[in-house]
């Protein structure tokens, strides 16, 4: 059978106690119907066979190569082995979790570096888990950045859905260290690669990227609290400077209204909860996490392990899915723009070697 020129994405299995062998399961199972882009699982087979088993799910787990995938896709779901058994039970992670889950996302990682994945879509992992056995990252942002090359670009987590997209300026950072975490050098740096890849990778021509402020009212021209004033705003017209189009600091309790989210294309917030937790609400089963400032394309569903139903059945794969789709669109984009790119000594590169 000849192989198919376009990669398959590669989907890391995740926390093997958690939903992301469920929802993996799910999704491939309806792939007809869906339209879904191929994709191979990096991880332990046997985890997936198992759980199908349990969730009553058809599907023939087939261990292949990578460029075997997006033939084998209509017919097996397609298991790139990686990594040692995953032996936990659903909702129980035990010590083989970490080595499992990390060894998934090397694996991934290698296999988009190197041209045998179109881009990598990642399943949840448990944070807790993952340092309990010694992982050494807040999360995937920061370790993609740290297998992505040597320096590591600067990460930007960005969440992604029709109704809205939102970045965290800083992200897993504890809330009493969060002012002092916040500085304009990481506003400024933020919103340029906002800037860059909305342009670049999202097709949006002029991105309009809104600052949140820190404090209430947007610190009330400084009577609550200073930072508005002399990070976040000084970022936005250092930004404004450079022909960004930054705007604000303004006020996160009157950010996210219907009305107001017309005015911008992302919002930049000041810290994870302040602008996750409206994304979630407007769009749980549709967002998408993006990591932009990589070198490849990265995706993920916006949940996570979700231990409470995992092995149940009753997981939804709809955010999954479309951290898929969104894949395939990102990974096309930058192929299209990379075959268009001029070479040689004359073309321009980003920052991180990529085609401007
Ligand atoms: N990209 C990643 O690797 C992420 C990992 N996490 C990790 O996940 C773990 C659990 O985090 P939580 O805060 O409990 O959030 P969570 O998203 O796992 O669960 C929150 C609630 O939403 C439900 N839920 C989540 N996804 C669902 C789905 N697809 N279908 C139906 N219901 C769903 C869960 O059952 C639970 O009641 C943590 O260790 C965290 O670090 C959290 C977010 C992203
Ligand atoms: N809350 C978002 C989250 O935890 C995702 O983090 P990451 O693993 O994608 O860095």
């Amino acid at each position: 059978m000849p192989r198919s020129s376009t990669p398959a994405l590669a989907l890391s299995l995740g926390e093997p106690a958690g939903i992301g062998p469920d929802i993996a399961l799910l999704a491939w199972e309806s792939r007809a119907e869906l339209r879904l882009p191929p994709f191979f699982i990096t991880g332990d087979p046997a985890c997936l066979r198992a759980r199908a088993a349990r969730l009553g799910v058809p599907a023939l787990v087939r261990e292949c190569a990578p460029e075997d995938a997006a033939e084998l896709f209509a017919d097996v779901l397609p298991v790139v082995p990686a990594g040692p058994a995953a032996t936990a039970t659903p909702g129980v992670p035990d010590t083989s979790s970490g080595p499992a889950a990390k060894a998934a996302i090397d694996a991934a990682v290698q296999f988009v570096k190197s041209g045998r994945a179109s881009a990598i879509v990642t399943n949840p992992i448990s944070k807790a888990v993952l340092y309990d056995t010694g992982f050494r990252f807040p999360g995937h942002t920061e370790y993609l950045a740290h297998l992505a090359g040597d320096p590591p670009p600067r990460p930007v987590m960005m969440i992604w859905s029709p109704e809205l997209a939102v970045i965290p300026a800083t992200i897993h950072v504890p809330v009493a260290d969060i002012a002092r975490t916040l500085t304009r050098e990481l506003l400024v740096e933020t919103g340029r690669i906002a800037a860059r890849d909305l342009e670049h990778r999202f097709g949006i021509a002029r991105p309009r990227i809104a600052f949140c402020g820190l404090n209430p009212h947007a610190g009330e021209q400084g009577t609550i609290g200073r930072e508005d004033e002399e990070i976040t705003r000084p970022a936005v017209e250092e930004l404004r400077r450079e022909g960004i189009d930054a705007r604000g600091p303004f006020p996160a309790d009157t950010l996210f209204h219907p009305a107001a989210r017309k005015g911008y294309d992302v919002v930049v917030g000041a810290y994870h909860d302040q602008v996750l937790a409206p994304v979630k609400m407007l769009a749980f089963d549709r967002a998408v996490n993006v990591t932009l400032g990589l070198p490849f394309v990265r995706t993920s569903p916006d949940h996570g392990t979700a231990f409470d139903i995992a092995g149940t059945g009753r997981a939804n794969p709809a955010s999954l899915v479309e951290a898929l789709r969104l894949a395939r669109r990102l990974a096309d984009r930058d192929r299209e723009l990379s075959e268009a790119a001029p070479v040689g000594e004359d073309a321009p590169l980003l920052a991180d070697g990529r085609p401007a």
